[in-house]
């Protein structure tokens, strides 16, 4: 699964001590800040734009700003914010009718490139070309445009669902996140955790990414450790025929759809057994089939 990543969001800053509050959450622990981008279009509010960013980047050259664009106009402000220093781009889905076309621009600038759901846009709006594509996809876990809203428990089936359609990108989560809410995200597959509030309004800020983060790294050992002992279960039947194989592990994948964790019974033991010995007679030692589709190198 990927890296778990710790991103504060600004927004809840001392804005007017945006260099200092960058620099200190650096020092505490945080991989990346999250910038909110608002153009009062898209949502009632303003915040920032890329002279902010410009601003600081200098003052904190090693930054890696993850810009969240709450505006109605993606592409528009793609070159600004690449210009300014900005390392991740997030556009709403909501937001464009031409995904891939804000990719593209966002790429062609040397940008990481992602895009973000509201809390009313399902997961299935995010096409499978789209979710490959991109590095990153933000569920939105409150409605945006303000911070120190309610944790919206209700998004995280699509958290599941989109970790278990893509399980090398990673998946962001913003809103209300803390440490009362995070094993919700964690235990949902999210591996970039945005946090703002319950970061910058605590006594320690360091203690809190620590335990954002521990969260995170246990509930990824815990899904990983459910994979292997499906993977690995030794009274597996070996299926020869090729057919049948194509058949469970189609099978095997719709069980996965259903969620991140859930187990999908003893058809995919079957399958990876058999996988396990073709795989034995050939000379590669590569990722399998089916485990490049779990995110998982199978052992030769
Ligand atoms: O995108 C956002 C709001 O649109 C913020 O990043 C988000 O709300 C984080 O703040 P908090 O952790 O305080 O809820």
């Amino acid at each position: 699964m990927p890296k778990v990543i710790i991103a504060p969001s600004v927004l809840a800053s001392d804005l007017g001590n945006l260099n200092c509050e960058c620099k200190r959450m650096m020092d505490d622990g945080a991989d990346w800040l999250h910038m909110d981008i608002m153009d009062g279009h898209f949502v009632p509010n303003i915040v920032m734009g890329a002279p902010i960013l410009s601003s600081v980047k200098k003052a904190v050259p090693d930054i890696f700003m993850d810009c969240h664009m709450m505006v109605t106009e993606p592409g528009r402000w793609v070159k600004d914010i690449a210009e300014a220093g900005g390392a991740s781009y997030t556009f709403h889905l909501e937001a464009t009718d031409e995904p891939m076309d804000v990719v593209r621009l966002i790429r062609a600038t040397g940008m990481k490139a992602s895009v973000a759901i509201n809390p009313g846009t399902p997961a299935s709006e995010i096409s499978d070309e789209l979710g490959n594509e991109v590095d990153m996809i933000l569920v939105m876990t409150v409605w945006p445009g303000a911070g120190g809203q309610k944790f919206m428990k209700e998004c995280m089936p699509k958290v599941a669902e989109l970790r278990a359609r893509f399980p090398h990108v990673n998946i962001e989560v913003d809103g209300g996140v803390a440490p009362k809410t995070i094993h919700y995200c964690a235990e949902a597959g999210a591996n970039v955790i945005v946090a703002g509030t319950a970061v910058f309004a605590a006594e320690s800020p360091r203690d809190v990414i620590a335990f954002l983060r521990n969260q995170c790294t246990a509930a990824q050992e815990r899904i990983l450790a459910e994979r292997e002992q499906l993977i690995y279960d030794p009274n597996a039947d070996v299926v020869e025929d090729d057919d049948e194989f194509e058949k469970r592990r189609e099978e095997a994948m719709e069980g996965r759809r259903s969620g991140a964790t859930t187990p999908v019974g003893s058809k995919p033991r079957a399958y990876l057994k058999h996988l396990d010995r073709r795989r034995s007679s050939a000379t590669s030692g590569k990722s399998g089939k089916f485990g490049a589709d779990l995110g998982m190198t199978l052992k030769a």
